[in-house]
């Protein structure tokens, strides 16, 4: 057979389309349970006495095991040399095992009253189950776009990573909409004693979101059992019969080409260009979104329940838009363009939500939108520009370190927020600890630290288009091979 006949799997829209549908099943399931506390921060407090500190803790948790322990690089790693279907089998497990031990943790409440390693105990492993999830969530990311990279090469390959991130994106909006209507819908009563007094008290039921989030992940893993086969079909339509098969390689090769791999990522300046904006860029969204319903409830007044409504706007702009841009980069190019005005988008959000006026809930709206065109722009185009700077067998491991630095962000953001918060606003902290009517948070440094991550990105921004330039990756170009 030449190479000119010879037909793969992928040349088949359907095939492709398809293949990509089943795999943004487990995504979606996984970007719901990443975000599935955020409308929840107000109840965690009430119900279980977290403060933000400890919600920022918990919050963090998301990078411990990602960072601290490498997982994520192991995953780039595993996936380059096992392939997507073993990785993405496991990863979507270990999604499933995560979330198992973070909704033990919160619907157990003999756990509220004791500390370990110096935290409540419960926050320990409702934090060691997101941390275990999130290993779960980010290699199944990494699988994924690498997945992306395989099926639509020379076709329309940034559109349907935008569809993919859009129906991620749709696991958010859930996120911010759901739990706190899900929560009151499963409340139950309890007897309390207040000032000497039995009262009934309606509690509302923190684990039923999670336990939600639980029967999603499940469904997610299946899905990756049917996209196994998918996979396999597409290797046997590319495999050619004449040849020869590949020798496996001896422990020494294996490793040396691991460290040649991560020595030829490392030394390129356009990976690092394109990692630090994305480590600015995403710590300046995805943090956000863990704080957004807590902002509308103590800047612009809008009730715990109604909270969520407003930030759950900003992925659902994305579910069009994320696409869309990523058409636009698809046939039009100007990639690296795009990521500048994007995060020129950032820095004037979060300068206006930082600002001590316009508190009225119609600005955090317009705002909330601003932010999810900003969250389309980056991303449509800065994932399908890291293949343009790393060659396709080395994706899962640049993919990897690229998820790995932007992990410290999304790990230590929300924790400094969280510190931030309690330490500018003393009188919050003051009436938590004596019972006291709790007055509201003011959320001016927060946002101040938000804003400034988005003026270091345009400046990343700008320094990647230079260097564009110079190396000639072709960032600016379409991606779409006529
Ligand atoms: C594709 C990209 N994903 C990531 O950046 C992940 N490392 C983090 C996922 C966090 C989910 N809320 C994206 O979602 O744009």
């Amino acid at each position: 057979m030449t190479e000119a006949i010879r037909q793969s799997l992928r040349d088949s829209k359907a095939a492709r389309w398809g293949a990509l549908g089943i795999i943004s099943i487990t995504m979606f399931a996984g970007y719901y349970l990443t975000d599935v506390m955020s409308p929840l921060k107000p109840m965690l407090e009430s119900e279980f006495g977290w403060s933000s500190t400890t919600y920022g803790i918990f919050t963090s948790a998301y990078g411990w095991f990602n960072v601290f322990l490498l997982m994520l690089i192991f995953g780039g790693i595993i996936l380059d040399r096992m392939g997507a279907r073993f990785t993405g089998l496991m990863s979507s497990g270990i999604m499933v095992v995560g979330a198992a031990i973070k909704f033990w943790a919160i619907s157990n409440p003999t756990l509220i009253t004791d500390t370990t390693f110096g935290i409540h105990t419960q926050v320990f492993y409702a934090s060691i189950g997101f941390a275990i999830f999130a290993i779960g969530v980010e290699i199944a990311g990494i699988t994924v776009s690498k997945i992306i990279v395989k099926w639509f090469k020379g076709y329309e390959m940034a559109f349907a990573m935008g569809m993919q991130m859009a129906v991620a994106r749709l696991g958010t909006m859930l996120a911010l909409a759901a739990p706190v209507p899900l929560a009151m819908y499963f409340s139950s009563v309890h007897t309390v004693v207040e000032n000497g007094q039995l009262i009934e008290k309606m509690s509302p039921s923190i684990s039923a979101p999670i336990a939600f989030a639980l029967v999603l992940l499940v469904i997610g893993f299946i899905a990756f059992f049917i996209y196994m086969s998918m996979d396999k079909k597409l290797e046997l339509s590319e495999t050619d019969p004449n040849a020869e098969a590949v020798k496996p390689m001896s422990m020494n090769e294996l490793w040396s080409s691991i460290f040649s791999d991560l020595r030829q990522i490392i030394g390129n300046k356009g990976f690092w260009l394109i990692a630090i904006l994305c480590v600015l860029f995403y710590s300046s969204v995805f943090p956000f979104i863990k704080y957004a319903a807590d902002l509308m409830v103590n800047k612009y007044g809008l009730s715990q329940s109604t909270a969520g409504m407003i930030p759950s706007l900003l992925p659902l702009g994305t579910l069009f838009l994320t696409p869309i841009f990523g058409g636009i980069y698809d046939k039009k190019g100007k990639g690296a363009t795009i990521m500048i005005i994007g995060a020129v988008l950032i820095l004037l959000v979060h300068t206006i939500f930082s600002l001590p006026i316009l508190n009225y809930w119609y600005v955090a709206v317009v705002l909330t939108i601003v932010l999810g065109i900003a969250l389309s722009l980056v991303p449509s185009a800065m994932w399908p520009s890291v293949p343009k700077i790393i060659p396709e067998n080395q994706l899962g491991t640049a993919f990897s370190l690229i998820f790995w630095i932007q992990n410290w962000g999304l790990m230590g953001v929300p924790l400094l927020i969280g510190y931030v918060l309690d330490k500018s606003n003393p009188e919050v902290v003051i009436a938590k600890a004596a019972g006291t009517e709790i007055p509201l948070y003011d959320y001016t440094n927060p946002m101040m630290i938000f804003a400034g991550l988005g003026a270091l990105a345009i400046f990343v921004g700008f320094l990647l288009k230079r260097e564009d330039r110079i190396k000639g990756y072709g960032l600016q170009l379409p991606n779409i091979q006529k």
